[in-house]
């Protein structure tokens, strides 16, 4: 979208208004993701740390709109995907949040090229933003299991997998997505997959994560989005039961000796775990 290659096709007119176009989408798609919810009182936050166990860092990063605005024009997104975000917001007005961010996009299609993966599991599809910034980064004999169980969103993601030209890649799978991973396992799928994405409903995380561990295979990667559940976790007033569940999982995620583990505030706080 804001590439210099791109803008250097065009005349500097058309330049302007395709950066005014997309800046004014920044802002909104800026604006729109609930970030009031952070402190703007200054970039670098100095946080009271409950850590008592040694003197860290405590310094932080905070994402202001201007900043985040910032990092979106910094991010790569294919037409096709913004395309997806503005056609979601469409026809499934008010349920726009359930996609992941560009840079979160971004992030999970740079993680697939370095890891070079060719056989991939996503758990909550929804209009397929996620699925297909994922599709798009997998060689063309790579293979994408879609779990979903609701067949309305499922319409517009299997549009634009066509207008990508990445369906041969999909492997749809609707309906309950333990049922999805549990036959993935009788076709005789452990071990065999390279990375598996969970973003379905929160309190059925431990069930996706213990069932895609036997499905990924050894060195694989499991990214699990919303473990800091726009910053619910940490509140204890908040005891929701999709806090509660996420809570519930991130503890036992701590001390799971069958992975490796990273936390990673990008959009909503995700999980890098790889399986040992
Ligand atoms: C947060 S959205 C996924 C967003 C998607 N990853 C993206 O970036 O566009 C969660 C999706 O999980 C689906 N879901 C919820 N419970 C499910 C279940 N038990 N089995 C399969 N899918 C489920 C919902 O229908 C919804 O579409």
């Amino acid at each position: 979208m804001l590439r210099s290659g791109y803008l250097a096709q065009n005349s500097l007119l058309a330049g302007h208004r395709i950066f005014s176009r997309a800046a004014a989408s920044l802002q909104h798609l800026a604006a729109s993701r609930g970030r009031a919810n952070y402190q703007r009182s200054s970039l670098i936050l100095s946080l009271q740390r409950t850590a008592s166990d040694g003197p860290i860092n405590t310094e932080q990063l905070e994402l202001s709109d201007r900043l985040y605005s910032y990092l979106l024009a910094h991010t790569p997104e294919p037409a096709v995907l913004r395309d997806l975000r503005h056609e979601t917001a469409l026809r499934h007005a008010g349920r726009e949040r359930n996609q992941v961010a560009p840079e979160q996009g971004r992030f999970l299609a740079w993680l697939l090229e370095t890891l070079g993966a060719r056989r991939i599991i996503e758990v909550g599809v929804f209009t397929g933003y996620s699925s297909l910034a994922m599709a798009l980064a997998l060689p063309e004999d790579g293979c994408l299991v879609a779990c979903e169980k609701d067949e309305g969103p499922l319409q517009l993601a299997r549009d634009f997998w066509r207008r990508a030209g990445i369906s041969h890649k999909i492997d749809e799978r609707t309906g309950p997505a333990t049922n999805s991973l549990e036959a993935l396992l009788e076709e005789g799928g452990a071990d065999s997959y390279d990375f598996a994405f969970i973003d379905a409903d929160k309190r059925s995380y431990q069930q996706y994560f213990d069932l895609l561990l036997q499905l990924v295979r050894p060195g694989g990667v499991i990214v699990v989005d919303n473990v800091l559940w726009y910053g619910r976790v940490a509140d204890p007033k908040d005891n929701a039961k999709n806090t509660v569940a996420l809570r519930e999982f991130n503890a036992q995620l701590l001390n799971d000796s069958r992975v490796s583990i990273s936390t990673v505030p990008i959009g909503d706080g995700i999980a890098l775990c790889r399986r040992l």
